[in-house]
């Protein structure tokens, strides 16, 4: 069943309040050609799909040489080991008949993006393209993008795609499951197979990556490793895993054999650096993902030290692509710093979250939470949403909060586990692992697990304790509603709460959601500087933003598409944009601070008020319809990363 179906199914009660003037993005009519009328007769020379298979001499910058699929120096030595297990490869020559579209993948709904209006800035942009194969990523790239079941890109991989593989660096802001790991994983991958590479210089154990992705948790550069390995899978790119928490002697053995590309949290990598094991010096790929919480306070001189401070080539050398959700200006602003004549790209307003999730907000208060999260767990059972098929995450704000939840929740009948920052690795593995088998269907969580991580059947975002920052909150709920499939988010909120709301009701009604009347009184009485965001109440509705061009953008060297590439009025929508505001704290400055590399922690709340109120939960189904590409990752089988 999916989402429209409960929406329109006759015998089912509607679980939800009815939202009479919204259309779901699921059940809406789409514009059947994604691209526009003016590109249609558009030819690129790098992007005209008659060159697939074809010398590169057409090709730009950096992709000299087209590879060979003849002399792979990495095969799979057992089923075990190839990164697809739960989508049916029937060979090395699969087809678009045979394969493609197939399984649950196309069941995906990524229609429910085509009409997110996209705005890109900066020179010369190289124009969106409405198919994978209008892109010349190379034949075992191709290959394995049909494996992988990804039938057409999103409106992020369609923009970011194109400007990536022609040399550009980016900086690109797309809604949360939105496919921005393939949007940066595809060009780089087809930039290293055009790449000489020799793993070691003079018999060295220097390891020297051509490519380096950074990620700011373990798990999510496990999940990116996982990812990339996936679409590099017999090309011959290596791609290695870092990160702390486990013996770091296993990693250089794996450097050892030879990387291509690097995935690496921060703090593992200027370790690896500093024992002269790994150079930066021929890295020609740069990726930043979840870039700004990398260029926070809690990452940034880390960052700089690795990008700036150590042996990779300047800016304009090499290239550099920053992806994030959420991009406060900022951060953007810091950001430029490690970029050379960048192109901004926007799908969505900057820090939007998708209205694929369904938002809830519940006035709680502190001594109820405990016995409204029961309730409310109840009642999601009660309707059936429980178990492998419908995962339920709860934010918490500490650790300590984290382990006494879920141990509140496993005496009351609800197996539970706990993921934070002071679990050793292991734990933390095996929490996920058991999670996402749907052995212990609630996760509780600190924000260690509120970015980037793609969990098949996550059907419930619970904030039991809200964020301080609005950009948290858009990340955390993100961990449902992803590639095209709908969600729920509820959160309690309470007295302490106050200085989110004004941001909440701003985000909520910008996804067209509910906003419950109590929360606008909130809004009303709380100041704006509590928010991350610099984008001030009566900016333009659509306010993909530039720091560059602040309120005097709209000049030519822009464009503003919808998803599907209509060109709209850049001048309208920068002239209605606010000024560019720089904060130069933010005021959320003790979650920055207390932001170690891989937990979060901030002190304990105190007050709360409120009524609980009394809704009978179900959620939107989730199971039957998520990528297949995904469940080989993230099902039974321990993604290779993880060992
Ligand atoms: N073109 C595609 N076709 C089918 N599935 C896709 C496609 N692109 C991405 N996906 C799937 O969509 C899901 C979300 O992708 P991804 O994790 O890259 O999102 P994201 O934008 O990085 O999210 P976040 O902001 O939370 O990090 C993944 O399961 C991925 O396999």
């Amino acid at each position: 069943m999916t989402w429209a179906d409960v929406l329109t199914e006759p015998t089912r009660k509607p679980s939800y309040p009815t939202r009479p003037t919204y259309t779901p993005p699921q059940v809406r009519l789409h514009n059947p050609n994604p691209i526009p009328s003016s590109y249609a007769h558009y030819t690129h020379p790098r992007f005209n799909s008659t060159q697939l298979g074809q010398p590169s001499s057409a090709r730009g910058r950096g992709y000299g040489r087209r590879y060979s699929s003849t002399t792979p120096r990495w095969t799979a030595k057992s089923p075990t080991q190839i990164p697809f297990e739960g989508i049916h490869i029937a060979d090395d020559t699969i087809n678009n008949e045979t394969n493609v579209g197939v399984g649950s993948a196309s069941a995906i709904n990524f229609d429910a993006y085509e009409d997110i209006p996209v705005e890109a800035t900066g020179d010369n942009i190289p124009p969106p393209v409405a198919a994978f194969d209008d892109i010349d990523l190379g034949e075992g790239l191709n290959r394995n993008i049909r494996r992988c079941k990804y039938v057409k890109p999103t409106p992020v991989q369609r923009h970011a795609i194109p400007i990536a593989v022609a040399g550009r660096d980016l900086m690109a802001c797309a809604q949360t499951g939105s496919g921005k790991t393939a949007a940066f994983c595809f060009p780089i991958i087809c930039g290293v197979l055009g790449t000489p590479r020799s793993h070691f210089v003079d018999g060295t154990r220097v390891a020297y990556p051509l490519a380096l992705i950074l990620s700011p948790t373990r798990e999510l550069s496990c999940q990116i490793h996982d990812e990339a390995n996936k679409f590099a899978f017999k090309t011959g790119v290596r791609v290695v895993v870092a990160y702390g928490g486990t013996p770091i002697s296993q990693q250089f053995r794996k450097l050892e054999r030879g990387v291509d590309i690097l995935v690496a949290t921060p703090g593992r990598l200027v370790d690896m650096i500093e024992r002269a094991r790994v150079s930066l010096r021929k890295v020609r790929y740069l990726a930043l993902d979840e870039a700004d919480r990398m260029l926070d306070m809690g990452f940034e001189p880390q960052i700089r030290k690795i990008v700036q401070q150590m042996d990779m080539p300047p800016p304009g050398t090499r290239q550099t692509m920053l992806f994030s959700a959420t991009f406060p200006n900022e951060i953007q602003r810091l950001a430029s710093d490690f970029l050379s004549n960048y192109i901004f790209l926007a799908v969505g307003r900057v820090g939007s979250s998708t209205d694929l999730i369904t938002q809830r907000v519940e006035l709680v208060q502190e001594i109820d939470k405990r016995k409204h999260l029961i309730q409310l767990l109840r009642a999601q059972k009660a309707n059936g949403n429980h178990g492998k098929h419908a995962l339920t995450v709860v934010f918490v704000e500490t650790k300590k909060g984290a382990d006494i939840l879920e141990h509140w929740l496993s005496m009351h009948g609800f197996p539970a586990i706990a993921i934070h920052g002071d679990k050793v690795q292991m734990e933390r593995e095996r929490a996920l692992r058991s999670f996402k088998s749907g052995a212990t269907p609630i996760l509780v969580a600190t924000d260690v697990a509120a970015r980037g991580l793609d969990i098949p059947h996550v059907a419930h975002v619970i904030n039991f304790d809200l964020p301080k920052d609005i950009d948290a909150y858009v990340h955390r709920i993100g961990r449902t509603g992803r590639a095209g499939k709908s969600g729920l988010a509820t959160a309690f909120f309470s007295d302490k709460n106050q200085s989110l709301a004004r941001a909440l009701v701003e985000l909520m009604q910008e996804a067209n959601q509910e906003v419950p009347s109590w929360l606008f009184q909130y809004a009303e009485s709380s100041t704006y500087g509590s928010t991350n965001r610099a984008n001030k109440p009566g900016g333009s509705k659509f306010g993909g933003y530039d720091f560059r061009y602040g309120a005097q953008s709209g000049s030519d060297t822009s464009y503003h598409l919808s998803a599907h590439g209509n060109v709209e009025s850049s001048v309208d929508s920068y002239a209605a944009s606010p000024g560019a505001v720089c904060c130069s704290v933010p005021a959320n400055s003790d979650y920055y601070a207390a932001a170690s590399a891989d937990s979060y922690e901030t002190p304990a709340s105190s007050e709360y008020f409120a009524v609980a109120n009394d809704y009978n939960y179900s959620l939107p189904p989730s199971a039957e319809c998520h990528a297949a590409a995904t469940e080989d990752s993230y099902g039974s089988v321990v993604p290779s990363g993880w060992d």
